[in-house]
C-alpha cells in the first residue's frame, strides 16, 4: 500500500516534531511516500525548485492509495494537496489536534459528512493516541 503524508512545511513548522512520529507508524503500514526533509526549512534546498516539488508531490499523491493529513497547523499547501486527492478519489484521513486552540477550516470538517467516512474521515486527536487511531484505520481499511 502506498500511502501519502501531508504535513505543514511553508505554513509553519510548530507541529515539525510530531509528523516523524506518525510517518514511522505509517511504515508500519506501507510505503510512506512524502518530502523526507523535516527541518524547519522545509526542501528549499531541492534541486529544481519549487517545480520539482510539486511535479514529484503530484506524482507522489497519484500513485497512492491513501492520504494522511496532518492538519493543525494551517498550511495552503496541505489544503491544496487535499483538494487534489479528493479530485483524484482517494482515501483521506485528516489528523487535528484541538488541543492546539486552532480550528479547523470547514472545507476540511465538513468534507467527510460531503463524501462519506469510506472516502474522507477527520480524526481529532492528542499526540499519545496517534498510533492507536493509525492502527484503528488501518485495521478498517485492511477489513474492506
Ligand atoms: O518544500 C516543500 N516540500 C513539499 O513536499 N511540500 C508539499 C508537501 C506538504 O504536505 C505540503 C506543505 O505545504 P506548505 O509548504 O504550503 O505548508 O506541500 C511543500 C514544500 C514547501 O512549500
Amino acid at each position: 500500500m502506498n500511502i501519502y503524508f501531508c504535513g505543514s512545511i511553508r505554513g509553519g513548522r510548530q507541529d515539525v516534531k510530531i509528523y516523524p512520529k506518525i510517518v514511522k507508524k505509517l511504515q508500519t503500514f506501507g510505503q510512506v511516500l512524502s518530502h523526507d526533509d523535516i527541518s524547519e526549512k522545509g526542501e528549499d534546498a531541492l534541486p529544481g525548485g519549487d517545480e520539482a516539488i510539486y511535479d514529484r508531490d503530484m506524482e507522489w499523491l497519484a500513485q497512492s492509495d491513501v492520504v494522511v493529513a496532518e492538519v493543525t497547523q494551517p498550511s495552503f499547501g496541505v489544503g491544496y494537496e487535499i483538494g487534489q486527492a479528493m479530485a483524484m478519489k482517494k482515501r483521506i484521513l485528516c489528523l487535528f489536534r484541538p488541543s492546539s486552540g486552532k480550528v479547523l477550516s470547514a472545507m476540511i470538517q465538513r468534507a467527510e459528512g460531503k463524501l462519506g467516512s469510506s472516502l474522507f474521515q477527520v480524526r481529532d486527536y492528542e499526540e499519545e493516541e496517534v498510533e492507536g487511531i493509525l492502527e484503528n484505520y488501518f485495521g478498517e481499511l485492511t477489513k474492506n
